[in-house]
């Protein structure tokens, strides 16, 4: 099938569902074949203003879900499995479904929904919305390569793609799926301290942010090792040893480390 005559359904129409919709229909799939499911008419309506107003939406399953090739499970992971209870027999062996749920293996997931369904396991992030996301997919024990390469296509629309091994899934979660929010925290943390030595709080957010792409466009556009063009800030005795010190001294990278290390955990405890 090609992907921009894929229908696609949301079943919970929330922050993640809204990125990966809004991404999907900037280039690839006309707004009319997108529809979500989702009994908060608060969430509903925002999703519909975000991506379009020939997106239908509804508070229960429906004709537009029923006729969605490949149908996005985008609800919290505590309540997959009474959504599933309550969706499964709606669902036919055609549709692809396609998990974005942290933690939960395939193999829960396969048993929540009617046998025979062909699944794949996401965890995107949210900078799909703009195209600029990031995506690690497991397939499920069904799913064919042309289903695989059909959500890969599609998600590449909005992001990087890395398909990988399930068992991995946590730790990109812990990486990529969460990762975002820590940027997020160091771009504010960056704002502050452009605040406290005298910068206006705009210009020192829109400094920080454009400092974080330059620096994350750099590493991807030359493959040099961060390491490498870190040194290549730093002068002898110069302005950026003495702010790195102090990264060091705050346990900057530790903290990182950890942060991943703990969103994966965490991911691990949701299944
Ligand atoms: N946000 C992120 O950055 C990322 C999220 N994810 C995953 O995406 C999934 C959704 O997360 P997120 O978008 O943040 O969460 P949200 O809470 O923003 O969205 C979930 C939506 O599902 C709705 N919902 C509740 N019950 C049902 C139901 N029975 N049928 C349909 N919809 C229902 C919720 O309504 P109500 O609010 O009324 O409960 C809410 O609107 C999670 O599994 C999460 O792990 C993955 C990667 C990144
Ligand atoms: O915080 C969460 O659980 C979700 C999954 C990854 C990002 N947000």
């Amino acid at each position: 099938m090609k992907p921009h005559h894929v229908r696609i359904g949301f079943v919970g129409t929330g922050r993640m569902a809204t990125a990966l919709a809004r991404g999907f229909t900037r280039e690839l799939v006309p707004t009319a074949q997108i529809c979500g499911v989702d009994p908060s008419e608060v969430s509903k309506q925002a999703f519909r203003t975000a991506v379009g107003k020939d997106v239908v939406v509804s508070a229960a399953a429906d004709e537009h879900l029923k006729n969605s090739d490949v149908v996005f499970l985008a609800v919290k992971p505590q309540m997959m499995q009474s959504v599933l209870e309550e969706l499964g027999p709606q669902l036919t062996p055609d549709q692809l479904i396609v998990s974005v749920a942290a933690g939960l293996t395939i193999s829960r997931l396969e048993s929540w929904l009617p046998a025979g369904s062909r699944l794949i396991r996401v965890m995107p992030n949210t900078p799909c919305l703009i195209g600029k996301g990031a995506c690690g997919v497991s397939r499920g024990t069904l799913a064919s390569d042309a289903d695989e390469q059909l959500v890969s296509t599609l998600l590449s629309s909005v992001g990087v793609v890395e398909i990988v091994a399930e068992h991995l899934l946590d730790a990109v979660t812990g990486l990529s799926g969460s990762g975002p929010a820590y940027v997020f925290q160091i771009i504010e943390a960056l704002s502050d301290g452009g605040v406290k030595v005298g910068l206006p709080r705009d210009m020192a957010i829109r400094l920080a942010a454009q400092t974080l792409v330059g620096a994350a466009e750099m590493v991807l556009q030359t493959g040099e090792h961060p390491a490498a063009l870190k040194d290549a800030v730093t002068s002898p005795g110069g302005t950026t040893i003495a702010a790195l010190h102090e990264m060091e001294r705050g346990g900057v990278r530790a903290a990182l480390i950890s942060a991943v290390e703990a969103s994966t955990q965490r991911s691990g405890e949701l299944s």
